[in-house]
């Protein structure tokens, strides 16, 4: 369930008066998603997804990602074009929320993803890497390095409370982040992109969406989120090298990694799953009973973590 803030057909039709995209035909809540009240809308001149903004994400940094997006669709990217008013503005205020109109793109996202599907993500993100590399304005990764210990210590001492041996694990994570390979490249980067941030029509890429963490990271730890997200089992208890062997194989089409960064690849896979663990485990802990969201389960990373922490850089590529 992801509508938080409803909408009305008269709150719609007052708020398309600033717009030049027709008159709506077909108003829907969308059922995916966890951070933000997304619509689907039909007008008489398209398709579009109406997204009002929650508190989850980052308002400050609202204009940023705008940018972002409007700056990577100019550049032929898959990545749904946020749609401007007759001002020519693309963030608006909806209903107490802020909001934006952003083109709808054909696709579904996969969760069994096939080895053809994991070399057209791993293009997918090869292309996005050099389309950013002169995006010049960054943006720190508040979800980054500097801050996982802190992250953890939020969590108060209760990650037991979810499983024994997750402490364990968040303290070998720590441990073997704490030299981070902070002089590989670094650019803007999506740090987010899950089979679910990736519409696809078969084995093809027609949407890369849910910029909202994007910031300015290492290349390869985008790409450490990317693996750990695409190349195990969802519960984190299997890996798929064949998978993996065909990530890499489409980010070399359009990118590639560097000899320093393929030797820090079991490194930034810790530090991926490390991320993941925490922000779950703060939202285990913290996300009321009755709350909409649909809690994510960090031991699914933890998995990951241990996997990572045990790997050598061949099988994270899957050689
Ligand atoms: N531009 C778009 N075109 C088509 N579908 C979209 C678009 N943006 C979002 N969606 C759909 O809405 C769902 C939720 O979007 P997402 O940005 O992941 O939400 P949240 O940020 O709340 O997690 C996606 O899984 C996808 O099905
Ligand atoms: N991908 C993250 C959570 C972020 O949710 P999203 O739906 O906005 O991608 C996780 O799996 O923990």
């Amino acid at each position: 369930m992801a509508v938080y803030t409803p909408v009305t057909a008269a709150d719609l039709t007052a708020f398309l008066q600033r717009y030049d995209i027709g008159v709506a035909t077909s108003f829907k809540g969308i059922a995916e998603g966890v951070q933000n009240s997304n619509f689907l809308l039909e007008t008489t001149c398209g398709r579009y997804v109406l997204t009002l903004y929650e508190t989850r994400v980052e308002i400050a940094a609202l204009p940023w990602f705008l940018r972002l997006t409007t700056y990577l669709a100019d550049k032929g990217l898959p990545v749904p074009r946020p749609i401007v008013d007759r001002e020519g503005v693309a963030l608006q205020v909806l209903n107490g929320r802020p909001a934006c109109v952003i083109a709808f793109v054909t696709g579904v996202s996969v969760t069994e993803p096939t080895p053809e599907q994991a070399r057209a993500a791993g293009a997918a993100m090869g292309a996005l890497h050099r389309a950013t590399a002169d995006f010049g304005e960054p943006r720190v990764n508040d979800l980054g390095q500097p801050f996982w210990a802190a992250m953890a210590a939020r969590c108060e001492g209760r990650t037991g409370e979810i499983d024994a041996a997750l402490p364990g694990v968040i303290a070998t994570g720590l441990a073997a982040t704490a030299d981070w390979p902070v002089s590989l490249a670094s650019a803007v980067v999506h740090t987010d992109l899950f089979p679910d941030n990736v519409l696809m029509l078969g084995g093809a890429v027609t949407g890369l969406i849910d910029f909202y963490f994007a910031c300015t990271d290492l290349r390869a730890f985008d790409y450490a989120v990317t693996h750990s997200a695409w190349c195990f089992s969802d519960d984190g208890a299997r890996y798929f090298p064949e998978r993996a062997a065909a990530l890499a194989a489409g980010y070399g089409e359009t990118y590639g990694l560097t000899e320093a960064e393929v030797a820090a690849l079991p490194r930034l896979g810790v530090g991926a799953a490390l991320r993941f663990v925490l922000t779950r485990a703060y939202d285990w802990l913290n996300t009321p009973a009755d709350a909409l969201v649909t809690k994510k389960d960090p031991m699914a990373f933890a998995r990951r973590l241990d996997w990572y922490a045990a790997a050598t850089p061949d099988m994270v590529l899957g050689v």
